[in-house]
């Protein structure tokens, strides 16, 4: 089966960048409830998608606080656990962020090994990629980084 997963938050002055886990230099970090990791909410929704679960609002509701601050690797990891408890097998796992700045790319191993560690995946079975919004809308304006995801179960 295969999931999507689609996120997107604004940037905000004062907050870590985190993306996969990965604390990235940049001006501006994310806001959000969360750490804002948009690119593991996204993969998140994709896994939980695959097999007709609730999105992770469901799982960690948006206001909770319980999830204040909370790190998305956790996400992650109970997005995988449900798929094991449910008796499937996540195979991989691909996404895009959608980002004018920063770059991204050089930061891409060190996103695939948090994210394959959460998700009890080698880092080859998550697939990062990034674009720009080629300077086109709210990406384009850089008012936020967006991501995007699918997800193989069997
Ligand atoms: N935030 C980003 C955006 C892009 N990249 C890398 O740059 C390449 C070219 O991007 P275009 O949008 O101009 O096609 C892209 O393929 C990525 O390798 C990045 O690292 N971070
Ligand atoms: C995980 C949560 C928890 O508040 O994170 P947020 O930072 O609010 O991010 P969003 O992607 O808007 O919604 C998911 C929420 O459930």
């Amino acid at each position: 089966m295969t999931g999507l997963g689609y996120d997107i938050h604004r940037f905000k002055e004062g907050r870590p960048l985190i993306l996969g886990g990965v604390e990235i230099p940049h001006t501006h970090g994310l806001d959000g409830h969360s750490d804002a990791d948009v690119l593991s909410h996204a993969i998140a929704d994709a896994v939980l998608g695959a097999i007709g679960l609730p999105d992770i609002g469901h799982w960690f509701p948006p206001g909770d606080p319980a999830c204040k601050d909370i790190n998305s690797l956790e996400i992650l990891e109970k997005a995988a656990s449900l798929i094991r408890e449910k008796g499937h097998s996540l195979v991989n796992v691909d996404a895009t962020l959608i980002a004018e700045a920063p770059k991204v790319l050089p930061h891409r191993e060190a996103m695939q090994a948090n994210i394959g560690r959460a998700l009890g995946l080698p880092p080859e079975r998550v697939g990062i990629k990034a674009t720009t919004n080629e300077l086109l809308g709210a990406i384009g304006r850089r008012e936020g980084i967006a991501a995007m995801a699918v997800a193989q179960v069997d």
